[in-house]
C-alpha cells in the first residue's frame, strides 16, 4: 500500500483527492492537514464524508512524517519548503499548485511574484502532463501537476503541434471554467448572485497560465508557440471547456489532422477523440478523469477548431495527480480513476 498524505486538505482540490483516493485499492491515506481545521473531523467541513472517512485534520509536519507520497494542495508560493523536506527524506511529492510548473525562475518571478527559495530543487521537477511526459514522470520524485486550463489546452493541441501541421502564427484560445476552479475562499466574482446567470471573461491577456501554456506548447512543437488566451468564469460548479483556433499549414487537410489525433490518442484511456460531427461537452466529462476532444474545420479560413473539455477538479487537478502517482509507483495508471462521467 502507498502511504499517502495531503497538505492543504481542507481546500477543494485536497477534498477531491481523498474523495478519489478512498476508492484506490493500493492507497492508505495516513494523514491530512489543515491550518484552519486542525483537530476537527473532515465531516465538520464536508458532511458528505461523515461515517465514510472520519479522519481528523492534523498539522503539515505530521503528514510528512507519516506518509511516503505527499500531495500539496496549497495556494501558490507555499509548497517549496514541503518539497524540500520530502526530497531530503526520500519521499515523493506532487504539487497541485504552480510552484513546480515553470522551467524558468524568471517566468515564475514575473507571473507569480515569488523567488525560488531552493533553485536546485527545481532541477528535479517534472511537468506532470501524464500522457505526454509519462516516462519522465515514472522516474520523478517531484511533480508539478499541470494547471487546469493548461491541461485542457495542451492535450487539445499536442497531436497537431507534435506533427507540425499548424501554421507558425499565434493561436487563439477561449477557455471557460466552472467556479470550483477558483477554490473555496469566497471572492466577489464567485459570490452566487454575481456569477449565477452571468458569464464574463477575466484576466484578459494577463492570466498566469499563459507562460505555462506557451512553455509546454513550444516543447511539443520544438519551436516557440505564442497564444492569445482568454479565460471566462462559467456559472457551473465543475468543468473547463477550451475552444482553440489554429490556422493549418496550406498542404495539410482536415482528414489527415483527424487521423493524427486518433493515432496519437488511440492507446490513451483518458483522452477521447470524439467521432467527427460530435461536439465535446463538459457535461460528459464531469466527475471523471477524461479529456474529451472534438475537432472541427472552417474551410473558408483553412482553420482547425479544437474543443477540449475536462473536469477541472479531476483531470485538471486531483485525478491527474493520482494518475501521476500511479505512474511513479508503477501501478496501473487507471487505478482509482475509473469513474464514469455524468450522463445527463
Ligand atoms: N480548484 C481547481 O480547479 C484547481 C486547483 N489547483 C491548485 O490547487 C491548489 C489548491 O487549490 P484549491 O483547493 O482550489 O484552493 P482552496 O482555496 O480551496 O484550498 C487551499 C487550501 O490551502 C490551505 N492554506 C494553507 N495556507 C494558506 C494560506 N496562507 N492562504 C490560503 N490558504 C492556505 C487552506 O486550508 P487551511 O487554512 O485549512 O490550511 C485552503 O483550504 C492551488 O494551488 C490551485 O491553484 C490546480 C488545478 C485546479
Ligand atoms: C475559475 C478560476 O478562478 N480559475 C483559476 C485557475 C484554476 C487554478 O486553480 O489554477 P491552477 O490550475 O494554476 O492551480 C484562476 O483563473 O486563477
Amino acid at each position: 500500500m502507498v502511504k499517502v498524505g495531503i497538505i492543504g486538505a481542507s481546500g477543494y482540490a485536497g477534498a477531491e483527492l481523498y474523495r478519489l483516493l478512498l476508492n484506490h485499492p493500493h492507497v492508505e491515506i495516513v494523514a491530512i492537514s489543515s491550518q484552519s481545521y486542525e483537530g476537527k473531523m473532515i465531516s465538520h467541513l464536508y458532511p458528505s464524508f461523515y461515517g465514510v472517512f472520519d479522519m481528523i485534520f492534523t498539522n503539515d509536519q505530521e503528514v510528512i512524517e507519516k506518509a511516503d507520497m505527499i500531495f500539496a494542495s496549497l495556494p501558490h508560493g507555499l509548497s517549496e519548503k514541503y518539497a524540500k523536506q520530502c526530497d531530503e527524506q526520500g519521499k515523493k511529492f506532487i504539487d497541485l499548485g504552480a510552484d513546480f510548473r515553470l522551467d524558468q525562475e524568471k517566468d515564475y518571478q514575473q507571473w507569480y511574484q515569488h523567488d525560488y527559495q531552493y533553485p536546485q530543487l527545481h532541477e528535479k521537477q517534472v511537468y506532470g502532463l501524464s500522457e505526454v511526459n509519462r516516462e519522465q514522470i515514472k522516474q520523478a520524485s517531484i511533480i508539478g501537476n499541470p494547471g487546469c486550463y493548461p491541461t485542457s489546452i495542451t492535450l487539445g493541441l499536442y497531436p497537431l503541434l507534435k506533427n507540425h501541421m499548424h501554421k507558425d502564427e499565434k493561436i487563439i484560445i477561449d477557455s471557460k471554467s466552472g467556479t470550483t476552479g477558483a477554490g473555496k475562499s469566497l471572492t466577489e466574482d464567485t459570490h452566487f448572485p454575481k456569477c449565477n446567470e452571468s458569464f464574463h471573461p477575466y484576466k484578459i491577456a494577463s492570466h498566469r497560465h499563459t507562460p505555462e501554456i506557451e512553455q509546454e506548447l513550444s516543447k511539443m512543437a520544438h519551436q516557440a508557440v505564442h497564444v492569445m488566451f482568454t479565460p471566462h468564469l462559467l456559472p457551473v460548479n465543475r468543468g473547463i471547456i477550451s475552444t482553440i483556433y489554429v490556422p493549418l499549414k496550406d498542404n495539410v487537410d482536415f482528414d489527415d489532422v483527424y487521423d493524427i489525433y486518433q493515432k496519437t490518442y488511440q492507446d490513451e484511456y483518458f483522452v477521447r477523440v470524439l467521432p467527427k460531427g460530435q461536439v465535446a461537452d463538459l457535461k460528459f466529462v464531469q466527475y471523471s478523469n477524461f479529456c474529451d476532444i472534438s475537432l472541427h474545420y472552417d474551410e473558408r479560413y483553412h482553420q482547425l477548431i479544437v474543443v477540449s473539455t475536462i473536469d477541472n477538479m479531476v483531470k485538471g487537478a486531483a485525478g491527474q495527480a493520482i494518475q501521476n502517482m500511479n505512474l511513479m509507483y508503477d501501478l496501473d495508471e487507471k487505478e482509482g480513476l475509473m469513474m464514469i462521467p455524468a450522463s445527463f
